[in-house]
C-alpha cells in the first residue's frame, strides 16, 4: 500500500470530525494558511522550514532548485508552443511588441507639440514644416495602435485554439492512461484540475502571461527612456529615480508577501459543497431525472440546494473560485506605498520650487510630461513586479503541467508475455488461478475488505464466488483483472505471480462483465464494438455479439438502431422569450436535429454489457468473469445466458459472483462461500449441501420460495 493511502487509512477522518491538525500545527512546519469562506488554502512560502520533520531551512536553495528544475519544462513548452503557432505566432509577438512601443513614440511626439506651443507663447513665430510632421507622425502613430490592435484581437482567438489544442492532448492522453487507484486518488484528481483554468487547458494563458510582461517591459522602458531624455536638463534624472524608488520598495515589499509560487493545497472540508454539488447534479444531469421525477424529489431538492447555499453565503463554492481570487485579497500597507509613491515626484518639485524659486528652471512642456506620465509610469512598472511573482508561478505551473503525463500508475506492469507459451503448446485450457493468503483494503478505506483469503481454480473450471452483499466477491473479480493490487499475500496465474505479466496481455485474455453496467457516452454500436478495441469498426461482428448478448431484439426496435447514443451530453444553449419558437423553427426547417433520447431498462443495459464481452474472438480468452451477469436478467434471458456460458466449460475458466444458487451452482466445479471478507465455505454443490452450513441453508431458503 502506498504511503498516501496508509497515512489516510491509519487516521481516517469524516468531513464533519474536525481535523486533529490545525493550521497553527501547519504553521509550526512552515506551511501558512488562508481561509476563504468554507475553503482552506495551505501553502509553502518560499523560505520555510522543511516539512519532512528535520526543521532546517530549505527554502532559498529547494527554491532555486525548484526553478532549476523548471527550465527543461520551460524549454519544452516554448518549443511546443512555437511550433504549433508556428511562423503566425512569431508575427503575433511583434505585432504585440510594436504596439507596446508606440505610447513612447505618442509621448515623444506629445513633447516635441508641446515644445513648439511653448515657442509659440514665448516667440510668437511658428516653425509649421515641424508642426506638420508632428501632427502626422501622431496620425500615423494612431493608424499603427489600431491596426496592431485590430490583427491582435483577430488572431488571437484562432492561435489560442490552435496551442489550446495540443494541450488539451497532452491533459487527455494523461488522464486516459491512468488506472483505477491513480485515477480514484484525490491529488491526482487535484493536480489534473489544477491544469485547467477557466478556458480550458491553461497553454494559452501562459504564453499570454509571458508575452504581457515582454509587452509591459518594452512598454515601461520605451516611454522611461523617451521620459528620461525629455527631462535630461531639468532634474530629468533624479525625478526619475524618485518615480522608480517607490516601485522598488513595493517590489521588495511584494516578494516577502506572495506565496504563489509554491505548493499549495485548497480544499473545502466541509460537507455543505459536496452538499449544493450533489444537489446540482440532481437538478441538472439526465441521468436522475427518472429517479428526481417518479421520488417527487423537486421541491425537496430545492429546498435543500437553497439552504445550502444560503449557509456558504457569499464565499466561493468552487475551488476554482477561490484560485480566481487568489491566496490573498490585497496587502493595505502595499497599496499605500504604491499610491504614495505615485506622488513622490510631485511632491518633490513642490518642494524643490519652494526651496529655490529662481533656481526652478522646468519648462512648461517638461512639467506637463512628468504630470501625464509620473502616475502611469509607476503604476505600469508596478504591475511589472507584481507580475514576477505570477511569472514564476507559470514555470511551476508549465512543470506541473509536464510532470502529471508522467504520474506514474499504481498499477506496475508486468513484463513477462502472457500466456506462458509452453503451457498453451502443452493443450491447457483456461487460466488456473490461486489466491495465497491475500488481503486488500480499498484506497482510503478503514478497514480490510478482503482477509486472507485463500483459494485455487483449476484451469478450464466453472468457480461460483456466493455470499450476501459486501462480502468482497466483486473485490476478487477486481483483483483477478488486476483493477487494484492485494496488499498482503499473492495472486498466481498458472503458478506464476499476476505482477510478472504484461497488463495487455492480461486484459486481451480475460473477458469480464462487472456488476455496475457502465456504458460509455458514444453509440450502443460503438460500445458493443469497444469490447474488442482492435475491432471495435467490425459491423457484423458488432451484430453477432449483440445477437449472443441478447441484446439485438432491442437495439433493432430503437429509432437510430445502433447508432443511438444512450448518454446524450447537449451542446446547445437556448435564451429569450421566443426562443422556443426559434428552435421548433430550426427543428422543422431541419436546420437542428433534436437529440434522440432512447431509455434502456437494467436488463437490457445488463445485456449491452454483456454483448460487450462476446466481440473478442473466443480463441483469444482464456478467463471470463462475470460478475452478477444476471442480477437485471428475466429468469428465460437468465437460463439462455447460463446455457450458453455453461457450454464454454471446460474450454476457458470461469468465475462467476452471485447471489442465486442453482442454475450456476448446481454446474459449478467449485463454489466458494464468502462470509466478512474471508471464505467460509469451499466445495461443489453436492459436497456443501453435504456439510449443512452457511450454503445448505441458504440453498435451502431460495428453493422453499419454489416449494411453497
Ligand atoms: N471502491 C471502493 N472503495 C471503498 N470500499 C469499497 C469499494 N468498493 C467496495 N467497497 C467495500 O468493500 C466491501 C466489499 O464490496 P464488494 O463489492 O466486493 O461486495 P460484494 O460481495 O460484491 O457485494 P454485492 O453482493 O452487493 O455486489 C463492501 O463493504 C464495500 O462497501
Amino acid at each position: 500500500m502506498s504511503k498516501r493511502h496508509a497515512s489516510s487509512t491509519s487516521n481516517p477522518k469524516s468531513d464533519d470530525t474536525p481535523p486533529t491538525s490545525t493550521p497553527q500545527t501547519a504553521a509550526a512546519f512552515g506551511i501558512c494558511h488562508t481561509r476563504n469562506g468554507v475553503w482552506d488554502t495551505f501553502y509553502r512560502p518560499e523560505r520555510s522550514p522543511d516539512i519532512s520533520g528535520s526543521q532546517k531551512f530549505s527554502g532559498g536553495d529547494a527554491s532555486s532548485e525548484s526553478r532549476a528544475r523548471s527550465i527543461p519544462y520551460a524549454w519544452r513548452y516554448a518549443h511546443e508552443v512555437l511550433t504549433t503557432g508556428g511562423a503566425w505566432l512569431i508575427v503575433f509577438c511583434l505585432v504585440s511588441l510594436l504596439q507596446a512601443t508606440v505610447p513612447a513614440i505618442r509621448v515623444y511626439f506629445s513633447a516635441e507639440l508641446l515644445n513648439l506651443t511653448q515657442v509659440v507663447i514665448e516667440k510668437k513665430e511658428v516653425d509649421k514644416e515641424r508642426l506638420l510632421c508632428v501632427l502626422m507622425a501622431q496620425a500615423i502613430c494612431s493608424a499603427v495602435d489600431n491596426m496592431c490592435a485590430h490583427f491582435i484581437r483577430r488572431n488571437g482567438r484562432k492561435l489560442q485554439r490552435r496551442v489550446e489544442k495540443v494541450f488539451d492532448r497532452h491533459l487527455f492522453h494523461a488522464r486516459i492512461r491512468l488506472d483505477v487507484p491513480t485515477f480514484e486518488d484525490p491529488v491526482v484528481q487535484g493536480r489534473l484540475n489544477a491544469c485547467y483554468n477557466f478556458s480550458g487547458s491553461m497553454g494559452w494563458a501562459i504564453f499570454e502571461e509571458v508575452l504581457s510582461s515582454a509587452v509591459e517591459t518594452v512598454n515601461l522602458v520605451s516611454r522611461v527612456s523617451v521620459v528620461a531624455q525629455q527631462l535630461r536638463d531639468q532634474q530629468g534624472g533624479i525625478l526619475t529615480i524618485i518615480c522608480f524608488s517607490g516601485d522598488i520598495a513595493s517590489a521588495w515589499l511584494l516578494s516577502k508577501l506572495q506565496g504563489y509560487d509554491l505548493e499549495y493545497v485548497t480544499i473545502a472540508n466541509d460537507k455543505t459543497i459536496r452538499s449544493i454539488n450533489g444537489l446540482y447534479a440532481c437538478a441538472t444531469d439526465n441521468e436522475h431525472r427518472q429517479e428526481v421525477v417518479t421520488g417527487g424529489l423537486q421541491e425537496h431538492i430545492r429546498s435543500r440546494y437553497e439552504a445550502a447555499k444560503e449557509r456558504i453565503g457569499d464565499a466561493p463554492s468552487s475551488a476554482l473560485d477561490v484560485l480566481r481570487e487568489g491566496f490573498y485579497s490585497g496587502n493595505w500597507m502595499l497599496d499605500t506605498c504604491n499610491q504614495l509613491t505615485e506622488r513622490v515626484p510631485e511632491i518633490y518639485l513642490a518642494f524643490y520650487m519652494l526651496q529655490s524659486p529662481s533656481a526652478f528652471a522646468m519648462s512648461f512642456a517638461s512639467l506637463k510630461i512628468l504630470q501625464e506620465n509620473a502616475t502611469s509610469l509607476a503604476a505600469l512598472s508596478y504591475q511589472l513586479f507584481a507580475r514576477r511573482t505570477s511569472l514564476l508561478s507559470s514555470f511551476r505551473k508549465i512543470r506541473d503541467f509536464y510532470e502529471i503525463i508522467n504520474i506514474p500508475n499504481r498499477i506496475v506492469d508486468g513484463t513477462e508475455a502472457y500466456p506462458i507459451t509452453d503451457l498453451v503448446d502443452n493443450g491447457a485450457w483456461g487460466t488456473g488461478i490461486e489466491f495465497k493468503n491475500v488481503s486488500f483494503r480499498y484506497p482510503g478505506a478503514e478497514r480490510n475488505c478482503l482477509q486472507d483469503v485463500s483459494f485455487t481454480i483449476k484451469a478450464g473450471q466453472l468457480c461460483v464466488i456466493v455470499g450476501a452483499n459486501g462480502e468482497g466477491k466483486s473485490t476478487i473479480v477486481k483483483l483477478i483483472n488486476r483493477m487494484y493490487d492485494c496488499d498482503e499475500g499473492q495472486i498466481l496465474f498458472d503458478g506464476q505471480d499476476i505482477k510478472l505479466f504484461r497488463l495487455a496481455d492480461l486484459h486481451r485474455r480475460i473477458s469480464v462483465l462487472y456488476q455496475e453496467c457502465d456504458h460509455l457516452p458514444v453509440s450502443i454500436g460503438e460500445n458493443i464494438g469497444m469490447g474488442n478495441p482492435q475491432n471495435a469498426d467490425d459491423k457484423l461482428g458488432i451484430i453477432e455479439a449483440a445477437k449472443l448478448g441478447g441484446a439485438s431484439d432491442f437495439i433493432e426496435k430503437l429509432p437510430d438502431g445502433f447508432d443511438t447514443v444512450l448518454a446524450q451530453r447537449l451542446d446547445m444553449m437556448v435564451a429569450g422569450q421566443r426562443a422556443e419558437e426559434l428552435y421548433e423553427k430550426l427543428v422543422e426547417l431541419k436546420l437542428v436535429k433534436p437529440p434522440v433520447k432512447a431509455g434502456l431498462s437494467g436488463g437490457q443495459m445488463q445485456r449491452l454489457a454483456l454483448s460487450r464481452t462476446f466481440m473478442r474472438p473466443p480463441e483469444e480468452v482464456t478467463l471470463c468473469l462475470y460478475d452478477e451477469p444476471s442480477a437485471a436478467l428475466d429468469p428465460q434471458a437468465e437460463y439462455d445466458l447460463f446455457q450458453r456460458l455453461r457450454a464454454l466449460k471446460g474450454e476457458k475458466t470461469m468465475v462467476f459472483s452471485s447471489h442465486r444458487f442453482g442454475h450456476l451452482t448446481k454446474h459449478a466445479d467449485i463454489i466458494l462461500f464468502m462470509k466478512e471478507g474471508t471464505i467460509c465455505e469451499a466445495g461443489t454443490h453436492a459436497e456443501l449441501l453435504a456439510k449443512g452450513g452457511h450454503y445448505a441453508s441458504l440453498y435451502k431458503i431460495q428453493a422453499q420460495a419454489f416449494q411453497e
